[in-house]
This record gives structure tokens, sequence and C-alpha cells, in this order.
């Protein structure tokens, strides 16, 4: 069998990055059942930063209209998604560099599984709850709901192999040109290795891949 691997780069900020990871367990659980989807947290707003990039929301009409973007595609893909209220307001006061360390600190210590599980956690806090996800605080109820003991983990955000093992995540996305989330390295049989960027370009990555074109579980489920 060839090879099909998938790097998605993700931060828990950004709900496109949400989207495409709930889209991409649906696939990986029916259509795409032999890809290998390798998930790793980077820091969007250092990314950002590197290639002059800003956040989307910042432009108002762009603002109004992801917000429209991110419901509508959030529906069709089965997740449910609200716009906090007070997202520009905390994206000037606070970024998710600790939150995307903590996610890469229950990688190391639980493996991959336990730290998407997290990382749902944190998007489903943000984009449904409208609840922060910044503060320690905050990482306590993330990690209650994972049964993860805030004590375990919390006391090595600040460890010097973390913020090494973030780096070298944002600098494979900046080595690929980013500028956003999610970032997406498709690794085809071929050795090539192709670049997408957000959580609407399946339809291309399954042509690529030589994969069933992409729906959503709930199109599956129905007598189509
Ligand atoms: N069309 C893409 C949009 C993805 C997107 O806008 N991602 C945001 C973060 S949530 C971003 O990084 N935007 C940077 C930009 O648009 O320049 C999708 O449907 O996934």
């Amino acid at each position: 069998m060839t090879q099909k691997i998938i790097d998605f780069y993700f931060d828990v900020i950004s709900p496109y990055s949400w989207i495409g990871f709930e889209a991409l367990e649906q696939l990986k659980g029916n259509q795409w059942k032999d890809v290998e989807i390798r998930y790793h947290p980077f820091f969007l707003r250092n990314v950002m930063m590197k290639s002059g990039n800003r956040p989307p929301a910042m432009l108002p009409n762009r603002g109004r209209m992801l917000a429209q973007d991110i419901r509508r595609t959030a529906n069709y893909w089965g997740i449910q998604i609200k716009n906090p209220p007070k997202f520009i307001e905390w994206i000037l006061q606070y970024t998710t560099e600790e939150a995307q360390k903590l996610l890469i600190v229950i990688q190391n210590q639980f493996g991959s599984q336990k730290m998407m599980e997290t990382a749902r956690v944190f998007w489903r806090r943000l984009w449904f709850d409208c609840e922060k996800i910044f503060e320690v605080e905050d990482f306590e109820m993330v990690l209650k709901e994972v049964g993860i003991v805030p004590s375990d983990v919390l006391g090595k955000i600040g460890d010097l192999e973390v913020a090494k093992n973030l780096e070298k995540n944002n600098q494979a996305v900046n080595e690929a040109y980013g500028y956003g989330a999610p970032w997406i390295l498709v690794h085809t049989s071929d050795s090539k290795t192709h670049t997408f960027f957000g959580s609407d370009r399946f339809h291309i990555i399954a042509e690529l891949l030589d994969l069933p074109q992409p729906l959503p579980q709930k199109f599956l489920n129905s007598k189509l």
C-alpha cells in the first residue's frame, strides 16, 4: 500500500483549525481509513508576525464575513460553533503560546491522542462556550475535562524542551511559507510534499492522494 501522510499544523485560537481537525477525524474514521494523520500544535501569532500577516478579523469587513463563513462551514461538517463576543478584546490582551505549550507537554507525556482530546476541549471552550483559554485558571478547567491532574503538567509549560518543540513546529510551518492556520503538508509516495492552507482543500488533497472525495458524516449516514 502506498504511504499517505498528512501533517496538520494547528492552533487552538483558530476555528478553521478546529473545523479541519473534526473533518479529518470524520474522514479518518470512514472514507480515508488508510491515511496517517499527524497533528502538530504551533503558535499562529508568531508565524503570522514572521510572514508579515495579521489576524484576519482585524479588518472589520473580513471579521463580519468570517463570522458567517465559520458558522456555515462548521455547520456543514456537523460542528456547533459560536463566535465569542469578546474575541477581539481577548486576542489583543492574550496569546495562545502557553496553551499550545501545554498541548506539547501533554503530547510528550500522554501521546498524540490525549493531546488532540485536549485540543478539542480548548476549541469547544472558546468556540462554543465562549470562554477564555489563555490562563492557568482556564487550563485547569480544560484539564479537568480530560482527566489530567493539573500539577502533573502545568509546571512543565515553561520547560526549555517544550519551547524548543513548539519552535520546531513553528519552523516547519515557516519553512513551508506558512502564514495562517491550519497549515497542512501532504506527503505523497513519490517523496513530494504539497502545502495547503485551510480546512477547505480536502477535495484537492483527496485527488492528490487518490482517496474518495470527502463527505461529512451526515451525508454518509443519509440515503443519498
Ligand atoms: N479558507 C480557509 C480560511 C482559513 C483561515 O482563515 N484561517 C485563519 C485562522 S482561523 C488564518 O490563519 N487566516 C490568515 C489569513 O487568512 O491570511 C478555510 O476555510 O479553512
